[in-house]
């Protein structure tokens, strides 16, 4: 059984007094055995969450990584220095990244290389917008997604891959993809890894992401090939992120009973 994993991407959000209430608001919620949890802070405010959260069960990442390793990059963050602040993950080719920084794919496959090199686990986001979904090329938009990073990993490193699936039309828009829309694009994002390693396509956490809420958490997570949730909008409350990491034990127990 694939541990559970729910992640907060905390996107543009917070200050220094309002995290340290989120923080501590996460990490005094109940111990879930069978969830990781972290959040992806803004980069400013990652030594706040090591200062935080070390010592705890909760992990911390970035939102962005360089695919360069350091040089003359203004404005860019090299996956040693999230190390350097304790990071364990970084999220790589959000949508938003995608969009509004016009990420290509192989500048997003370039920068979860960069990401492992550098011993950090990269959560590279795909996702189709709706546009694409009523053009009917969802598939064909996800998978030319994850084969750009594909292409460039290799076994073992291929297998500490995380991948999040994203629909553009349910970030931040109430509108959940159905639990069985979510499986089967996730079931084909297996399959897809499994062409180039089956151990690596049994181990990878896909998480979902887009609108996941208390309310819709546990029918998502009880999915087969859902293994996690990337929360936005839900993550910057305590209450509303330790309903789902809970939901997300809860599914994860009932699978293993
Ligand atoms: O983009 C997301 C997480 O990365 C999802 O955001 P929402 O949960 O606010 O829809």
């Amino acid at each position: 059984m694939r541990r559970k994993l729910v992640i907060g991407n905390w996107k543009m959000n917070g200050s220094l007094a309002a995290n340290s209430v989120l923080l501590r608001g996460i990490a005094a919620g109940p111990a879930n055995q069978n969830v990781t949890t972290a959040v992806c802070a803004p980069a400013p405010y990652l030594a706040q969450c090591q200062a935080e959260l070390a010592g705890t069960a909760i992990a911390w990442g970035g939102q962005d990584v360089s695919a360069y390793a350091a040089g003359a990059y203004t404005g860019e963050v090299a996956a040693s220095m999230l190390q350097d602040f304790g990071c364990r993950y970084v999220l790589v080719g959000h949508s938003e990244r995608r969009a509004y920084h016009h990420e290509t794919n192989e500048l997003v496959a370039q920068k979860a290389r960069a990401a492992l090199d550098a011993g950090l686990t990269p959560v590279v986001c795909v996702g189709e917008t709706l546009a694409e979904r009523e053009a009917g090329r969802t598939n064909v938009v996800v998978c030319a997604q994850l084969q750009a990073v594909l292409d460039v990993l290799e076994n073992p490193a291929l297998e500490k891959l995380v991948l999040a699936y994203e629909p553009v039309w349910a970030i931040g828009t109430g509108r959940t993809a159905t639990p069985a829309l979510a499986q089967e694009l996730h079931a084909a994002l297996r399959k897809q890894v499994a062409v180039r390693s089956e151990s690596a396509a049994a181990t990878i956490a896909i998480l979902y992401g887009g609108s996941m809420k208390p309310e819709n958490a546990k029918d998502l997570l009880a999915q087969r090939d859902i293994d996690g949730g990337l929360i936005g909008g839900a993550a910057l409350k305590a209450k509303d992120f330790l309903a789902i990491t809970g939901a997300a034990n809860e599914a994860a127990n009932e699978t293993a009973n």
